[in-house]
């Protein structure tokens, strides 16, 4: 059994809505518990500016399957979620589910790199992950509390 963590985020549409049934359906998937759900809060977009701010928030899972087939099933519920996958890179969507840390795996595969690439420099991923564990390690990086710090 594995401990990993998935980073919501969204800035289109019923954010908090598309966000609650992303939670749902990623306890309704098969091989995977929720056992930790941080609090959602508004952000300031980073990367592409010229968009509305983001709702963000992290999802805890203990699970029976491997890292790709857990992304697979993150992109699975972003399709049932009617996310589209036109527009600027890092620009606007109505759901985002990256899988940030999957025990201290570190995995750069095509279509699947963990730890998520860009999690080390995100605020809006770092702080929902300290909420639920502040100890929490990045492989190669960190706990996410110094990784925060390190950004002030
Ligand atoms: N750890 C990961 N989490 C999410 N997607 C990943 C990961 N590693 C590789 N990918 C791949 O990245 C592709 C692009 O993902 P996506 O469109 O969500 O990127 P983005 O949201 O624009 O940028 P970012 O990943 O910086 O949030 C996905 O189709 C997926 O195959
Ligand atoms: N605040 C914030 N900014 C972003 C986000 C996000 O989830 N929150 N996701 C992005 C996708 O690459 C790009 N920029």
């Amino acid at each position: 059994m594995a401990r990993a963590y998935v980073g919501l985020g969204a800035n289109l549409g019923d954010r908090e809505e598309t966000l609650r049934l992303a939670v749902e359906l990623l306890a309704a998937a098969e091989g995977v518990t929720v056992v930790g759900v941080s609090s959602l809060r508004e952000t300031d977009p980073v990367g592409y500016l010229d968009q509305p701010r983001f709702l963000n928030g992290a999802v805890a899972v203990e699970t029976e399957l491997e890292a790709g087939a857990l992304l697979e099933a993150l992109l699975r519920i972003e399709r049932e979620l009617g996310r589209t996958r036109e527009g600027p890179r890092f620009g606007p969507r109505t759901v985002d589910l990256d899988l940030l840390l999957f025990d201290a795996v570190a995995v750069d595969e095509p279509g699947l790199t963990v730890p998520h690439p860009r999690l080390h420099e995100r605020r809006f991923a770092l702080e929902p992950l300290a909420e639920l564990d502040p100890a929490l390690v990045v492989p190669g990086r960190g706990t996410v509390s110094e990784l925060l710090a390190q950004l002030d």
